[in-house]
């Protein structure tokens, strides 16, 4: 495939030189080169030479593809009829759940079989779980692998596109389906038009969902049809959805394990010239708590920058750079910061970063005052190792990480900044979590919902108000005690920018006493 612009620009030259050239030679009266036949000749070889020689440098093509944006809508998967081209074998690890859908596959690719025993294709199906773990993707995997239409809709479609007609469009779609059947219908974001209805409104978000309530208890008579819903949160929806006969069927999908992840980066670096420096296994270490989507876009991003270097192939710095890419955002060309903001910055970071290192708290990869997305600067850090359960102290400890950057300002500069505000909701996040879902306050071992939220308000304000206080507090004395390391890290970061894991080290063992304040 000629992707490549100047390929093609050259391909037109050689095309329109060659005709000119036959054009001059064989027409009596045409005198367009005024060159002798050898010249002639010699100016064919030099076309054609550099025509060549464009097709060999015009970069590797796959390169060149891989620089396509992952849209979904550019890139539907969808071949003609609305049929998938897309396979199990597209759909990395969930290999449980590819095995619950072995079932269904079966009865659409067989229904008669089915049929004659008298039971009934499960109709309804609902994927919920954390964005981007690939539910839409084993959807039309199922249909691939059936050979079924696949019809793509989303519930926030019918709240924004097709207001007022929303249950017309829900009957147009399974008539659709019915007509073209096997069929499989996907509803996205189903909690959009699903969520739980009020008594007695007739509002068009609940005419919408009456409406897909009766079709679903209408169809497989004689067509084959299965709705797939997807959504991220299946406690919104309302009952009767979830009714057997509707999704009665409720599969998790959730953030890929370390084999998981190797197995979809394996699926997204398949078509891509890959360099021997590039370690699989290692990059999936690397990603834990990334969704399918994000190593998607990780193998992409780094594609990208591999051609943007001019490189033959993708190499580890290029997957490195696309990490953070993904993690923290597009790096801010050309930032105009303050000199006084970026000392604060630098000090901010590094709080984090000491802290973290003293509580080992998370393995620190890289720290960085270089402005990327809305951040001015971030820790990028991986998880040591794949863990599922966390301890009440180390729950603690991340408030104080999280702290520690607001910690490290007061430290130095004796005031705080506006810096600290994506650090305080995720501490206060992690703290209510603590207070209200793990049981690890001192109001004791219970777990409490919205339901009941409102007998405790009091309670839980004070209670995550005094594990903010106290992790504040623990952050202040870390700092305090070891401000000098705090200084030559920030003082680094000033100098250089970026610091690594190394360069972190060797900080840490100039200073012989570290003190750790934390029990
Ligand atoms: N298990 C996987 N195997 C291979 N690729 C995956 C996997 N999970 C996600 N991806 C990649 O991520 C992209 C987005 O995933 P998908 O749209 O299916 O996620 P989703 O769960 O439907 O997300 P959302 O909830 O945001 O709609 C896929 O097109 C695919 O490239
Ligand atoms: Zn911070």
């Amino acid at each position: 495939m000629l992707k490549n612009k100047l390929l093609k620009v050259s391909l037109v030259i050689f095309i329109i030189v060659s005709i000119l050239l036959l054009y001059d030679t064989y027409s009596p009266t045409s005198n367009i080169f005024n060159v002798s036949i050898g010249d002639k000749i010699f100016i064919w070889i030099i076309t054609s030479g550099l025509f060549i020689y464009y097709i060999k440098t015009s970069g590797n093509p796959q390169l060149v593809t891989a620089s396509i944006a992952t849209d979904k809508k550019s890139d539907d998967g969808l071949g003609k009829n609305n049929k998938p081209n897309v396979s199990f074998n597209d759909v990395a690890g969930l290999d449980e759940v590819k095995e619950e859908m072995q079932e269904i596959i079966d009865f659409i690719n067989d229904s008669e079989k089915f049929h004659r025993m008298g039971a009934k294709i499960p109709s309804g199906i609902l994927f919920h779980g954390p964005p981007g773990t690939g539910k839409t993707l084993l959807a039309k995997a199922v249909a691939g692998e059936t050979n079924s239409n696949f019809l793509y809709s989303s519930g926030s479609e019918f709240v924004e596109k097709y207001v007022g007609v929303g249950a017309k469009r829900i009957r147009t779609l399974f008539e659709k389906a019915k007509k073209d059947s096997p069929t499989i219908i996907f509803v996205d974001e189903i909690d959009a038009i699903g969520c739980k209805r009020n008594i007695d409104s007739n509002n068009e978000k609940d005419q919408t969902l009456n409406q897909l309530l009766v079709e679903m208890d209408g169809f497989n008579k004689d067509s084959t049809v299965v709705v797939i819903g997807a959504t991220n949160r299946l406690d919104l929806l309302d009952e009767a959805l979830l009714r057997p006969g509707r999704f009665d069927r409720h599969i998790y999908i959730g953030n890929p394990n370390l084999k998981a992840r190797e197995d979809i980066f394996k699926v997204h670096i398949k078509n891509k010239p890959i360099d021997t420096s590039v370690n699989i296994g290692e990059l999936s270490k690397k990603t834990h708590g990334f969704s399918g989507a994000q190593l998607a876009n990780i193998a992409n991003e780094a594609a990208i920058i591999a051609v943007r270097n001019n490189k033959k192939k993708i190499d580890i710095d290029d997957f490195n750079n696309a990490i953070e890419r993904v993690v923290a955002g597009l790096e801010v060309k050309h930032p105009t910061v303050l000199t006084k903001e970026k000392e604060i910055v630098a000090h901010h970071e590094a709080g984090h970063a000491i802290v973290g290192k003293f509580l080992k708290s998370d393995m620190i990869q890289k720290i960085s005052i270089i402005p990327r997305g809305q951040a001015l600067g971030y820790v990028l850090k991986f998880p040591d190792d794949e863990r599922y359960l966390l301890t009440e102290k180390e729950l603690y400890n991340k408030i104080i990480v999280l702290l520690a950057g607001r910690a490290a300002e007061k430290a130095i500069f004796n005031e705080v900044t506006t810096g600290a505000q994506n650090d305080l909701k995720k501490a206060t996040d992690l703290a209510t979590n603590i207070v209200c879902s793990y049981g690890m306050s001192s109001l004791g071992n219970i777990s409490i919902n919205e339901n009941y939220i409102r007998y405790y308000i009091d309670s839980i304000n004070e209670e995550v108000s005094s594990i903010m206080e106290s992790c504040y507090s623990k952050a202040i004395n870390i700092v305090e005690d070891n401000i000098d390391i705090l200084k030559d890290v920030a003082n680094y970061l000033l100098e250089n920018e970026t610091m690594g894991i190394d360069e972190l080290d060797d900080i840490f063992k100039k200073i012989p006493q570290v003190t750790q304040t934390v029990n």
